[in-house]
């Protein structure tokens, strides 16, 4: 049995709108979309580690907001337990250095994405907050 993954992950508001991404093909889960983040490094909080992946994928400072639900997901692969924040667009350029897209999308229309399965249970409970 393979160890669980520790991923956080990040609900980025940018004038009212989502941050999704998409993975690149060369990625796992290709074309996936989901939030982004990176696995937690050792030594290092979670908070820490969201902040340091946004910074190393996207170029952006974020203010992170709320903790929501931990999920934990199996992929046929991988485990994963996904912890997410809530978080706010502070400052810097969007630069994309890892990933294939990356759209600003209305809350009401984020489930409309393709996301990786494991994302899923935290769209829900963003969207009931
Ligand atoms: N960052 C992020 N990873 C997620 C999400 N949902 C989800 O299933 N994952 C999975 O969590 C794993 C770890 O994330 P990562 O982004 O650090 O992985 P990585 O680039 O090293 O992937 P790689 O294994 O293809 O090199 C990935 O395999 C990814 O598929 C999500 O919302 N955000």
């Amino acid at each position: 049995m393979n160890k669980t993954i520790k991923v956080t992950c990040a609900i980025i508001l940018y004038d009212n709108e989502v941050l999704a991404v998409q993975r690149s093909e060369t990625m796992k889960l290709p074309l996936k979309w989901e939030f982004p983040g990176g696995k937690i490094e050792e030594g290092e909080t979670e908070v820490e580690c969201i902040k340091r992946e946004i910074f190393e994928e996207l170029n952006i400072k974020i203010e992170i907001k709320n903790q929501l639900t931990p999920v934990t997901h199996e992929y046929p692969d991988f485990k994963i337990k996904l912890i997410p924040f809530t978080a706010e667009y502070v400052s810097g350029e969007l630069i994309l250095k890892e990933h294939a897209n990356s759209v600003l999308v209305n809350k009401k229309k984020l489930i409309n994405l393709d996301w990786a399965e494991a994302d899923l249970p935290i769209l829900q409970e963003y969207l009931s907050l």
